[in-house]
């Protein structure tokens, strides 16, 4: 049997998946991946720790291997997006990556808008300037930092530095980049008019190649200390986005999915790159060639629920975090939460914002305040989905991946509070996946991605909305969607107090 592995570097782990010709998961592994935050706000983490575990994770997987590794075709990668990794010119990290989370850089995000002028930024990159994006975390670095500035030579997003340290070969792919705000969106090529603007030396921008490209092959090191077979080929891999969408089977006009994994996604296909949605939703390159996809980002949702585990129920597992929640009606018994540990992206751009529990009751119990975190979180998302359906897009049926769906119950309550059918896949990894029938794809198995995706893809459960909680969940939307506004003010007096 022949396989391939698809790499996930996400933000609270790194994810592999080894599957076979027959879309089958022969092995899963995953290494956890923690966070550097030395002030609110600020989000980072060590390159070299992403490559660590991903070496640990192979040489783990490949123990376990008892075929030929040179069965192993092929490896391809799925990445958090927008993270900078800057590289000197041997290109060794020159400091610790800041993260998509990371919101400190409101100023430099005004300084492109100043610079390039809002309505040409979104001409060009389709999308806003937003702190979770490269191009102001660069522009944060040359102001802040000058000396490591002056010995940059290359940035890279996460997952282009892993393949890089296995490949020996710097790449980026069209997918990540145009989350950069430096992609020539309808080009397809590095931007020079904002390279300019900004006073960005445009040979930091690295070559760029698509998604399902040969980039190199598992060098003879990294061979020997994995137990990968040397020559394996490797393919550029997307976005994390981008890689849950093909391993969801995102491919046509009309599908959506949502991924509730550190982030919160609600992504939907888009077949042109032509479409106006004013900037409200990231609009991004697809892995699928000639594709692209449109999504809100909630900025902490499973993060939300990690916070709160973290913070009230130290070492339990999050399936006894959730144990006692189907006991705890719709709604939470009045407890409301929004899920803004970390600031907001879609629909609310804001980084000063926090998040709240409104509603308090002597009455409630641990279990209603696990319950109303979900739900929040769960809200969140609806209100990019709130924004698709109010552009005309029909949202009927959405498929869910990411650690969240692991749960029936949130599941479930994803159909009842955006009213749609849910479909859970064999496997709630879609980044791994996709990471993996680009692999697949890459070493000719498949005519298209869209062959791959019928051969891999399997539905292994479907959640209806239960028509009183689609009731009760309207309601209590609505009152939601009022704590932002009612809220803001109070959090923006706050800023000093946080550290
Ligand atoms: N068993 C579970 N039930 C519900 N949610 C879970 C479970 N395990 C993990 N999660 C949620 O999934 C999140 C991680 O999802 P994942 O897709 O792996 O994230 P990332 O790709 O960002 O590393 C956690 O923050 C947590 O909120
Ligand atoms: O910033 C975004 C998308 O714009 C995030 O979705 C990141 O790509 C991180 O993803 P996860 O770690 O949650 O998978």
């Amino acid at each position: 049997m022949k396989y391939v592995i698809g790499v996930d570097l996400g933000t609270s782990a790194v994810k592999l998946l080894l599957v076979n010709r027959n879309g089958e998961i022969a092995q899963e592994v995953s290494k956890p991946l923690s966070l550097i935050q030395s002030k609110t706000g600020y989000s980072e983490q060590d390159p070299n720790l992403w490559v660590e575990q991903t070496m640990a994770g192979l040489r783990e997987m490949l123990g376990n291997f008892e075929g030929d590794p040179a069965d192993i075709e092929g490896i391809s990668f799925s990445g958090q997006m927008h993270g900078l990794v800057l590289l000197d010119e041997h290109y060794n990290v020159l400091r610790n990556a800041i993260l998509w989370n990371d919101t400190r850089t409101t100023a430099q995000c005004r300084e492109i808008y100043e610079a390039v002028g809002e309505h040409r930024l979104l001409e060009i990159t389709k999308n806003p300037a937003l702190e979770g994006f490269t191009l102001p975390k660069i522009l944060w670095v040359k102001e802040h930092e000058p000396e490591i500035f002056q010995e940059a030579a290359a940035f890279v997003l996460p997952k282009d530095y892993v393949r890089y340290k296995l490949t020996g070969k710097l790449h980026m792919e069209y997918s990540d980049a145009a989350g950069t705000l430096l992609l020539d969106v309808g080009r397809n090529e590095w931007s020079r008019e904002i390279c300019r603007s900004l006073d960005i030396e445009p040979d930091l921008c690295p070559p760029l190649v698509a998604s399902s490209d040969e980039v190199g092959q598992v060098d003879a090191q990294v061979a020997e200390a994995t137990g990968l077979s040397a020559g394996t080929r490797v393919f550029a891999g997307a976005a994390d986005n981008a890689c849950g969408a093909i391993g969801s089977g995102i491919l046509e006009d009309g599908k959506t999915l949502v991924s509730t994994g550190t982030s919160g996604v609600v992504l939907s296909y888009e077949s042109s790159n032509d479409k106006d949605f004013r900037g409200q939703v990231h609009y991004f390159n697809h892995g699928a060639p000639n594709a692209y996809y449109t999504m809100g980002v909630t900025l902490a949702a499973g993060y939300s629920l990690s916070w709160f585990k973290d913070a009230f129920a130290g070492e339990e597992s999050f399936d006894d975090l959730l144990a006692g929640v189907d006991s705890v009606p719709a709604g939470s018994n009045g407890l409301l939460f929004t899920p803004y540990v970390a600031g907001e992206r879609t629909p609310h751009a804001n980084a000063d914002i926090r998040a709240s529990f409104i509603g308090m009751d002597s009455a409630h119990e641990r279990r209603h305040f696990v319950r109303a975190v979900m739900e929040g979180i769960t809200f969140s998302l609806n209100e990019s989905i709130a924004i698709f359906r109010e552009h005309g897009k029909r949202i009927e049926k959405i498929v869910s991946i990411g650690g969240g769906a692991k749960n029936d119950l949130w599941l479930q309550m994803q159909a009842d509070i955006f009213d749609a059918k849910i479909v859970k896949f064999s496997s709630e990894q879609g980044p791994g996946m996709g990471a993996a029938m680009l692999a697949a794809y890459g070493c000719g198995w498949f005519d298209s991605l869209h062959g791959c995706a019928d051969a891999f893809l399997k539905v292994e459960k479907m959640f209806s909305p239960d028509p009183e909680n689609v009731e009760r969940y309207k309601e209590l939307f609505e009152i939601y969607q009022d704590v932002y506004g009612r809220t803001k003010e109070l959090n923006e007096k706050l800023v000093n107090f946080r550290e």
